[in-house]
């Protein structure tokens, strides 16, 4: 049986004045699904992620969520059902940690009890020390902690999709690293549907199962990097040549590990 989709974009068109942010766009994420999307700066990547959940309304073209038209779903309550992780955290910088991830349940009229308890366990799914961030300020985090907030604070209202803007963009490589591997594990024990805008290559082939790849508007390739590699598209091929250049270039200048 084929898998059911969370996301459909059907020839989705958004423009603002004379220019195409997003040109006839068809593309389907199923449910379960970890997908990238790529592209130069400009090429419509924010737009196309913020049309999904109303933060921007399309002029032409579908949209569905988990087989429902955008349209028809009150804006309020479909950004309750999607999750969305701001670039740079997007946290309420007066707001303590436990009082920014549980903004949502409490606007759900969700008893404190229950806040508490949900804020600490989301804690605990992010990997921060409950003790040591609850009443934290913003202020007092580092960059990939932070981030780590804005996913749990994406995560507090139980959403099954999740949205991601450039979510590790700002962090150094490591940290980077550590919460790109650690979201993709609560992906999969979550059973999210994930979209992560991202503009390293090498980031969206080591998280995600499949990568789209926008320009100008358009969808200009989807596939697993398998696929994509061999796309005849020269622009894709050039996107997909970075990993590989940088993977020769430490070759050669790293000892190969495990060698004697
Ligand atoms: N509210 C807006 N008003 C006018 N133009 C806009 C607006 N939002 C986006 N644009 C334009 O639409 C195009 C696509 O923008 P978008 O933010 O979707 O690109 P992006 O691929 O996410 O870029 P980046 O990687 O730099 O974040 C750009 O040319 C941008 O200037």
């Amino acid at each position: 049986m084929p898998s059911k989709l969370a996301i459909s974009y059907q020839h989705v068109t958004k423009s603002f004045g004379p220019l195409k942010a997003v040109d006839d766009l068809s593309l389907d994420i199923a449910e379960g699904e970890f997908v990238a999307i790529v592209g130069g700066s400009g090429s419509g990547k924010t737009t196309l992620l913020r049309l999904a959940n109303r933060l921007i309304e399309v002029d032409g073209g579908i949209i569905t969520i988990e087989g429902e038209n955008v349209q028809s779903v009150d804006p309020v309550a479909l950004r309750r059902r999607i999750g969305y992780v701001f670039q740079s955290g997007g946290l309420f910088p007066h707001l303590s940690v436990a009082d920014n991830i549980g903004i949502t349940p409490k606007l759900l009229g969700e008893p404190a009890a229950d806040i508490a308890a949900r804020v600490d366990e989301l804690l605990g799914l992010v990997q921060l020390d409950r003790n040591a961030h609850r009443s934290r300020l913003p202020e007092a985090l580092s960059g990939g902690q932070r981030q780590r907030v804005g996913v749990a604070r994406a995560l507090a209202a139980r959403p099954r999709i999740v949205l991601m803007d450039e979510p590790f963009g700002a962090l150094d490589p490591l940290t980077r690293d550590a919460l790109g591997d650690d979201y993709r594990s609560l992906h999969r024990k979550l059973g999210l549907t994930t979209v992560m805008i991202t503009h390293d290559m090498t980031e969206a082939i080591l998280l995600a199962d499949r990568i789209a790849v926008m320009r100008s508007g358009k969808l200009l390739a989807q596939g697993t990097p398998a696929e994509l590699s061999n796309s005849s598209d020269a622009y894709v091929l050039e996107l997909l040549r970075t990993p590989r250049r940088q993977v020769e270039r430490l070759n050669a200048l790293l000892p190969q590990s495990g060698a004697a």
